[in-house]
Formats: structure tokens, C-alpha cells, sequence
């Protein structure tokens, strides 16, 4: 059976941080691919700044020629809010011979027992948690059936979020090293996020 990750996110933009949290789950747990899919309305943050097209393919600029990794489009596809339980449902729908792991940075996993659905989404997936090495996590305080389904992978700390990166834009600060040169190249071909 083929072993995939998915790694959501609103990628408003996409940055190293979340290149290297998905490379870094692959090799811990031996995923032949990632699957970055954008969501088209986070549940619980604010509504992107860049529309869809826009993040889509700063997307696919970011991981041109990674035979490892593709965008999947599902939830952009989808009106309403971005529910991950919908998204791994349709998923495994249409892909039955495959076994889904959803990877979460290090930050989201203590809100896992607040996602929608999460005891049929940790039946239908394994989670992959980010870790720092120096920062082992302590998960004593998950349920039980999120801890059965939850792998960890060491990930070096990587202080860069999309919104600084906004923030950055916003005051004419660099943002450069923090995210691909192709990607930077879009954003200002486009002025995105200068207001
Ligand atoms: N620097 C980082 N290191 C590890 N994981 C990250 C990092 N930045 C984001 N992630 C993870 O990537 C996924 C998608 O993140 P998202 O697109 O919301 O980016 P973000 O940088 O956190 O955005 P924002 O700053 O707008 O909240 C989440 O699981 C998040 O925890
Ligand atoms: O399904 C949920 O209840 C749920 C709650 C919070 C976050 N998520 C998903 O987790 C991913 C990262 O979320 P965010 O808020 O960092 O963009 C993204 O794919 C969201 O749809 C999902």
C-alpha cells in the first residue's frame, strides 16, 4: 500500500518552514509522497489575504521538480469551510489503495481534540506530529485515541510563519531566505500582501 502525507494548510504563502515540516515527515516515516493541499476557507483563523489561483500557484512553483510532492486542489474545490474529516473522507473515496497520514506542525497538535469529527478522523488516519529535537513534546495530555494515532518527526525549529512574512511585505522588510526564490518572484510580480 502506497504511503502518503497530506499537509494542510492556507500556504498564504508558502515558505520553508512548511517545505522543510513536509521533507521532515517523509523521511521519518518513509512516505513516498507529499500531498500539499490549500484550503479554501480555514475553520478557526483568518480568511486568506492571496485568492486561490494566487496561492495554488505559488504552490506549484515551490515544488517544481520534486517528484515527491504534488498539490492536491480537494478542498479549494469545495465551498464552505475546509473540515480535514470531509477532505480525508473524499480522499479515501476516491483512492482506497492508499493509507493517509495528515501531518501537523508542533504548534496544532494540542488543538487536535477540538477538530471537527476527530474521533472517526483518527480511525480514518495517522497523524505525524512535528517535533523539535531539543523540545521533546509531551503528549500525556491527548486523549488516548489521538496518542494510538500519533507518530512524531523531529523537525529543527524554523522561526518563519506566513504572517510575518505578510507583516514583513506589509513594511517593505525582507523577507528574503524565507521562503523560494519563485515564490518571491509571483508575490512581487503580483504586489501581493503590500496592504
Ligand atoms: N515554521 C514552521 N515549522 C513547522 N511547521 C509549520 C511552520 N509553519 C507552518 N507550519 C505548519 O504547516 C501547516 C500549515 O500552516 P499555515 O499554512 O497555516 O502556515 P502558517 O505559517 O502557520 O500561517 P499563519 O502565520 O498565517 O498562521 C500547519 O500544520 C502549521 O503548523
Ligand atoms: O477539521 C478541523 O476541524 C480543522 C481545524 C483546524 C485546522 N484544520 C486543518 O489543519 C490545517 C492547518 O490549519 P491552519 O489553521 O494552520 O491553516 C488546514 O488544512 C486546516 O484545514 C482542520
Amino acid at each position: 500500500m502506497r504511503k502518503i502525507g497530506l499537509l494542510g494548510g492556507t500556504f498564504d504563502p508558502i515558505h520553508h518552514g512548511h517545505l522543510i515540516a513536509a521533507e521532515a515527515a517523509r523521511e521519518a516515516v518513509g512516505l513516498d509522497e507529499v500531498w500539499l493541499i490549500p484550503t479554501a476557507a480555514p475553520p478557526h483563523k483568518p480568511q486568506p489575504s492571496a485568492n486561490a489561483d494566487q496561492r495554488r500557484l505559488m504552490l506549484d512553483t515551490a515544488i517544481a521538480g520534486n517528484p515527491a510532492m504534488r498539490v492536491e486542489d480537494i478542498e479549494l474545490r469545495r465551498a464552505g469551510s475546509s473540515y480535514t474529516i470531509d477532505t480525508v473522507t473524499s480522499l479515501q473515496e476516491r483512492e482506497p489503495e492508499i493509507m493517509f497520514y495528515w501531518i501537523v506542525g508542533s504548534d496544532m497538535v494540542k488543538d487536535l481534540p477540538n477538530w471537527r469529527r476527530i474521533e472517526e478522523l483518527a480511525e480514518r488516519v495517522t497523524f505525524i506530529g512535528l517535533e523539535r529535537p531539543d523540545q521533546p513534546s509531551d503528549d500525556s495530555r491527548l486523549p488516548s485515541f489521538i496518542r494510538r494515532k500519533l507518530l512524531r518527526a523531529a523537525m529543527p525549529p524554523m522561526g518563519i510563519s506566513s504572517s510575518d512574512i505578510r507583516r514583513r511585505l506589509k513594511s517593505g522588510r525582507s523577507i528574503r531566505y524565507m521562503l523560494p526564490d519563485s515564490v518571491i518572484e509571483i508575490i512581487q510580480r503580483d504586489g501581493l500582501y503590500e496592504s
